[in-house]
């Protein structure tokens, strides 16, 4: 079956509940998103593309001299609304049914619904996460599990923000005249279009987080979006509201252009310390000195982190912008309560340092972490955000101090988990889970990018050699690829294995560290495999 209006056509399987989605007026309205942005989607990716050359061959980031006055100027983002005043713990998660009914009840201020690194992007998650959110912003939504239990809203529930795919990800189940769509403009048109009525009759607003973000240019790109979005259907300018994940070692080097293009409809920056460092190590990979340690060894305490998530605030803070943390790997270990006890501590030493530093808030993965993180700021954050303090304006953050190499070294163990957990996270994500917990961390499509980068570079990079002196080769990957398995099956289980989508993932697992040419995110050839 298909539904088409004009030049749009979806070609997805379209069950009864989706067509309530998936109506003919909102398919036109991402239709108009599509036709008046789409291109400039595409060359700004070019653009992406042209500044790794430039990176390939010797140049390194820097701050841009022709965007100078910006950084220099006196100017600050629009005032927010009361609701996001206050931001000290954000819970992140997918759009499953349950999970956001959990999420919006679990007593933190923000919930995040991802449509990112936590979804796997099959069709029925993204049309069912659409669902899931329309009923939430309607306070209608329910569940009910296999064995009885109910789930609705609580009386006082977290603000929604939703995160669209980055740019790089298209719609493949919904075509223009014949092409795939923008994933981004799919998910942030269908809840716009949807919600930002309902939103605002609730008292709150239509509110964005914005992944993977390059250079200004795309913020430019994303507030064109937002101007035309709220004028086509008669919402005042200025009412969307986004933060922006500084998670790419370009987008470091514009947060300040980043905040002034989307000045009206700004709601902050974000560290995304996952992805950040896998953009570390991809547009860095050809250096020649550019090494990075076991995944375990890159902390937010190694100087390149510690300057980044320092210049975040600082620049926040002078544009009045909220600095929000990031989100420590650690979850709740349920039968074992010393590692949890362990796992606990390490969250609370990381929103500490957060806290302390002037982060206005910050990020969990489990409503376990929830009560961990808010008696973490509010001690360190009795009022409601630190935008007024001024700690972090005297420290000068260079260019060096963002690229500075880190220390540390590679080990055997190193090696054998990152293959050991992105095979196993590529096969959760193959099966539509799209964040998973493996080895009693949470793991998404961004720390699974780092442990297959990792992989590929030190496979290649001169300086790929383990602490002993052994250099990590094909042949040592492919050795311990089969020893890992092996102990996949042991801790899974047979069943779990065959069902498990594993072969597949071992597949697009070699492609991704055995090809010379590097994938620029492994969900672009995972896609074609959902
Ligand atoms: C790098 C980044 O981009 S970070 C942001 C993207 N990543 C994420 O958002 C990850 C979010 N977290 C999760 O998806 C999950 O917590 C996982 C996959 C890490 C762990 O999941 P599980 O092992 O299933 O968790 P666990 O079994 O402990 O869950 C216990 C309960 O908490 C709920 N829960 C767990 N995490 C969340 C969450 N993030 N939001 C809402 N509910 C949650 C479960 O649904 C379950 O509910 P129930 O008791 O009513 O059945
Ligand atoms: O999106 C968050 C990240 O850490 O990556
Ligand atoms: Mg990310």
């Amino acid at each position: 079956m298909s539904t088409q209006t004009t030049g749009i056509k979806v070609v997805g399987p379209l069950r009864a509940q989706y067509k309530e989605i998936l109506t003919p007026e909102a398919l036109i309205f991402i239709e108009e998103l599509e036709r008046n942005f789409g291109e400039r989607r595409v060359e700004l990716l070019q653009y992406r593309r042209k500044r790794q050359e430039e990176i390939n061959s010797g140049k390194l980031p820097d701050f841009l001299p022709e965007t100078r006055n910006i950084r220099h100027g006196d100017w600050t983002i629009a005032p927010l609304p009361q609701d996001l005043q206050d931001r000290r713990v954000e819970i992140t998660g997918p759009t499953d049914r349950k999970m956001v009914i959990n999420a919006l009840n679990s007593g933190a201020k923000v919930f995040m619904a991802d449509c990112e690194d936590a979804t796997s992007p099959t069709w029925e998650n993204i049309v069912e996460g659409q669902i899931n959110l329309r009923d939430a912003v309607n306070r209608t939504i329910y569940y009910e599990n296999p064995s009885g239990k109910k789930y609705e809203l609580n009386e006082e529930t977290a603000v929604l923000f939703v995160r669209p795919r980055g740019l790089h990800l298209e719609e493949k189940q919904v075509l223009l005249d014949g092409k795939p769509i923008s994933g981004s403009f799919f998910d942030f048109g269908m809840y716009f279009f949807h919600n930002v009525k309902n939103l605002l009759a609730g008292g709150t607003g239509p509110y964005f987080y914005l992944p993977k973000l390059e250079s200004h240019l795309e913020a430019r790109l994303w507030n064109d979006v937002f101007v035309f979005a709220q004028e086509k259907l008669g919402i005042p300018n200025g009412t969307i509201k986004a933060t922006v994940l500084i998670e790419t070692i370009m987008g470091a080097f514009e947060m300040n252009e980043i905040l002034y293009e989307l000045k009206e409809h700004s709601a902050g920056l974000n560290c995304g310390r996952w992805d950040y460092i896998f953009s570390y190590l991809k547009k860095l990979r050809n250096h020649k000195d550019v090494i990075l340690p076991d995944r375990s060894q890159v902390t937010m305490t190694v100087p390149f982190m510690r300057s980044y998530s320092m210049l975040t605030i600082q620049t926040c803070h002078r544009r009045k912008a909220p600095a929000i943390g990031g989100m420590a790997a650690q979850i709740p270990i349920r039968d074992n309560p010393e590692a949890n006890e362990e796992a606990f501590l390490k969250v609370r030493a990381d929103k500490e340092r957060e806290a302390r530093d002037g982060h206005d808030g910050t990020w969990v993965a489990h409503p376990g972490l929830v009560p961990v993180a808010l008696e973490v700021f509010n001690r360190e954050m009795p009022v409601a955000n630190q935008i007024h303090t001024t700690k972090q304006q005297k420290i000068e953050v260079t260019a060096k101090d963002l690229l500075e190499i880190p220390g540390g070294n590679i080990t055997e163990e190193g090696v054998r988990v990152n293959i050991n957990v992105g095979i196993q996270y590529v096969a959760s994500w193959l099966s539509g889970r799209g964040a998973a917990p493996i080895h009693n961390l949470m793991e998404d499509a961004a720390t699974a990018e780092i442990s297959r980068a990792q992989l590929w570079q030190w496979i290649r990079h001169p300086k790929g050699v383990l602490q002993d002196g052994r250099k990590v080769t094909v042949d040592m990957y492919e050795q311990y690829k089969v020893e890992e398995l092996e102990k996949i099956k042991q801790e899974i289980g047979d069943t779990a294995y065959k069902n498990g989508r594993f072969t597949e993932a071992i597949e697009l697992f070699d492609q991704l560290i055995l090809n010379d040419e590097f994938a620029e995110f492994l969900t672009l050839p995972g896609y074609e495999l959902l």
